[in-house]
């Protein structure tokens, strides 16, 4: 289950083909973003609603800065008392922008947005307008704006409710990380700048038409406040160019239908040595928990001990090394493998996973397996379409370092490379699925498809950074995997129900929990 993100540039192609198929007009477009913005505003904040205030509005060059001028003329229609900025040049606003610019002009004034005077205003508007970048944004930012916004910010963000139209500015809407502010004059060396999206302690973002990419990514989930998309009554969102879903919930294969245990598979979980067996046996509680028709634990003679003292309905086989894993993996029955949590960076964890890669299995790769593939001169060579990878940043930047690289630079114009590119490039280079962690998971597959899988927002899952938390996930893709869905889908509702998990315990979680919250969970989903 997934909806579709846009780029920027899938933004303005769709918003093209409807302007020339003749059912829209530009003016048209902009009129509904900046009514629809106000009545979402509205919708927002009821006392805002009940008794009209004091307003700024922020505008910029483009079209936003076209949505920034309606959204002021129909708050002066609703009573609004309404102060507007422009950064730029009035003479050069593209002409929709400008249309509007004209029709504020026949209501109020337009002062030009600079450093001078922007802290002594002498009142707190009710409301501030975002409106100076969209999605258009494409260099880094002027020091003198980023100044003027950061001195009206300081002065005012404090008491009043501060709204962005699209995208907060200064956020790239490809990578959702903040495009820099160019460096202050010598005499201002000693004032940092800031990034207008970080200043102005945004509480609403509205986002025309659909989410973009970029706001789920990077930075964008801390400069947005919450979000929320305002209809501009543009037609669906096919494009014909790939792009990036977000994860809205787990995808087809995960709800159990009836069958034998050996119907739903039997996934295996390697474990670490004496005393290193925990991590593998909360994967395998999370194999078993997603419905796994069978899941063992696979252990070396000195953890067998350890291990039969903590497993019931999880079972345990001995396993010494890899010739021992290349007999048991004679069993086809056996689908599925969890590598990698407590399996410790021995040349016998090596092996283990050369005769796991060997056997061509569904294979979830994590933690220590990693570090094992990055060390050796070709990470890659023995993955196939059926593993999936479960990288942290840190685990990415080993595997990937030219593409993490990458992707750490600052970006300096648009569009950015975002860590969806990165996810993308990192599973065409490993043949196979990659999952890149962190509160915005990117789920990529070896055939281009992105996924997105957010932590942010109304689905903030903070308690989810605990011990073993990661390897419960792991444990929950290879139960997946062993129930028959594609890696893909797997690692993408494994991430889902992963963070639904931690939600629905709340506060105090730890690893152990996320397995015993996942029947909650799936049985939500069916009623
Ligand atoms: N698509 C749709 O369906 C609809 C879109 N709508 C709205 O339009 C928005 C997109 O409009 P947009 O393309 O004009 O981009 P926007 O962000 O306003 O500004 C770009 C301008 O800024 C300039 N510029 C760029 N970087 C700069 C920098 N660092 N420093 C200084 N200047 C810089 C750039 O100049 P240039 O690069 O051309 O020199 C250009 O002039 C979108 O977010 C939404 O709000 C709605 O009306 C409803 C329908
Ligand atoms: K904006």
């Amino acid at each position: 289950m997934d909806n579709l993100l846009l780029t920027a540039a899938q933004m303005r192609a769709l918003e093209q083909a409807a302007i020339d198929s003749g059912v829209v007009t530009g003016l048209e477009l902009m009129e509904r973003a900046g009514t629809g913005a106000v009545d979402a505003i509205l919708d927002e904040w009821p006392d805002l609603a009940a008794a009209p205030g004091r307003a700024v509005v922020l505008c910029g060059p483009g079209n936003n800065g076209g949505d920034g001028f309606v959204v002021a003329r129909v708050l002066v229609g609703r009573g609004w008392d309404v102060e507007v900025f422009l950064y730029g040049d009035a003479e050069k606003l593209p002409p929709d922008a400008r249309v509007n610019y004209e029709r504020w002009r026949e209501v109020g004034e337009v002062q030009t947005l600079t450093g001078r005077d922007m802290d002594g205003r002498g009142y707190v508007p009710d409301l501030t307008i975002d409106a100076i970048f969209g999605t258009g944004l494409s260099r880094t930012l002027s020091w003198e704006l980023c100044d003027a916004v950061k001195q009206y910010a300081w002065t005012f963000t404090q008491g009043t409710r501060v709204v962005a139209l699209d995208i907060p500015s200064g956020l790239s809407a490809e990578s959702g990380r903040r495009i820099p502010c160019a460096d202050p004059p010598e005499d201002r060396l000693a004032f940092p700048t800031v990034s207008p999206a970080a200043a102005l302690a945004i509480d609403l973002t509205l986002a025309f038409h659909a989410p973009k990419i970029g706001h789920y990514l990077g930075d964008a989930p801390a400069d947005c406040g919450r979000l929320r998309v305002v209809d501009i009554g543009l037609n669906g969102g096919a494009t014909d160019v790939e792009t990036a879903r977000l994860v809205c919930g787990p995808f087809e294969g995960v709800a159990k239908a009836s069958g034998h245990k050996y119907d739903h598979g039997h996934a295996i979980v390697l474990t670490g040595g004496m005393g290193l067996t925990g991590a593998a046996r909360l994967a395998a509680r999370g194999a078993l928990r997603i419905g796994a028709g069978l899941v063992t634990c696979v252990a070396p003679g000195p953890a067998m001990m350890e291990c039969a003292v903590q497993l019931t309905a999880v079972m345990l086989r001995r396993c010494d090394d890899a010739a021992a894993l290349a007999d048991l993996l004679e069993d086809d029955r056996i689908n599925a493998l969890c590598l990698g949590p407590g399996m410790g960076l021995s040349d016998r964890a090596g092996d283990l996973i050369d005769a796991a890669l060997s056997a061509r299995r569904h294979i979830a790769l994590d933690a220590d397996a990693l570090t094992i593939l990055a060390e050796r001169d070709d990470p890659f060579a023995m993955l196939h379409h059926d593993c999936v990878l479960t990288p942290h940043g840190g685990e990415f930047a080993s595997l990937f370092p030219d593409i993490a690289e990458r992707l750490n630079v600052p970006a300096m114009e648009g569009p950015a490379y975002s860590k969806v590119d990165a996810t993308r490039d990192a599973a065409d280079r490993a043949g196979c699925t990659v999952l890149f962690k962190g509160m915005d998971t990117v789920i990529a597959d070896e055939k281009g498809n992105a996924r997105i899988n957010a932590a942010v927002y109304d689905r903030a899952a903070p308690w989810l950074a605990t011990a073993g938390a990661g390897d419960v996930l792991a444990g929950i893709i290879a139960g997946l995997l062993a129930r028959g869905l594609s890696p893909l889908d797997a690692a993408s509702s494994a991430a889902w129900l992963h963070v639904e998990a931690a939600r629905a315990f709340g506060p105090g979680l730890i690893a152990e929990d996320l397995p015993e919250m996942l029947p909650q969970v799936l049985a939500a989903l069916e009623r």
